[in-house]
């Protein structure tokens, strides 16, 4: 089996980048949607994005955000990714396929496989996404969609091992697990959360 992909999420500095980069992440998050401690501008996410080699995949993270929206700061940030958590539909996800962008699809309901909406990766997350609550990704009731799927939500260098194992996630997508405090990410959570990842 491949490695597991690992997404680090609402990174706000260049040290940290350098860091979650350095400990092998697959992929860093820049929060675009309203509201967070986390969120930052187009102009901060392209500097940032400037640190990351094209092996890493740089995403931007909206939530209920109009497409013009989402598609200028897509362009003028530079990510290389789109990361939906609002209720977008599928003709969201095709309006913006044809810009090249990798689209990721946050949801906090029970989805059967990838790519029904046209996305290219899933996202199986919190219903309040960014908050560090986990959700019963454990119990009985949860089936694993088909495809690429990442698991968010709660997740710490404590828990990541056995959530990837009992759910069989492609991938694990933190951000809280890796804070200090709430917005402030601490490098040795991000280097543990990785290993810890990867077993
Ligand atoms: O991080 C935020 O504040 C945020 C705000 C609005 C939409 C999404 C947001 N974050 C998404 C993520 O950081 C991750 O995809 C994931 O939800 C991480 O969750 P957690 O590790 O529980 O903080």
């Amino acid at each position: 089996m491949s490695e597991l992909f690992v997404k680090i999420c609402g990174l706000k500095t260049g040290p940290d980048v350098d860091v979650a980069v350095a400990a092998g992440a697959d992929a860093v998050g820049f929060v675009f949607a309203a509201g967070s401690p986390r969120t930052i501008g187009a102009a901060a996410a392209r500097e940032l994005g400037a640190r990351v080699p094209d092996s890493v995949l740089t995403v931007g993270v909206f939530r209920g955000q109009p497409v013009d929206e989402v598609r200028r700061l897509a362009e003028e940030s530079g990510v290389r990714g789109v990361q939906l958590h609002g209720d977008e539909g599928p003709e969201y996800y095709e309006a913006l396929r044809a810009e090249g962008r990798t689209l990721l699809r946050a949801t906090a309901g029970h989805v059967e496989r990838c790519g029904e909406y046209g996305e290219d990766l899933l996202l199986l997350d919190a219903p309040d996404p960014g908050s560090g609550k986990p959700w019963n990704w454990g119990s009985e009731e949860f089936t694993a969609p088909e495809g690429r799927w990442l698991l968010a939500g709660g997740l710490t260098p404590r828990n990541v091992r056995e959530a990837v194992a009992t759910t069989g996630a492609w991938g694990v997508d933190v951000s809280s697990g890796v804070e200090r405090e709430r917005g402030v990410k601490d490098p040795a959570l991000i280097r543990a959360f990785i290993e810890a990842a990867r077993g």
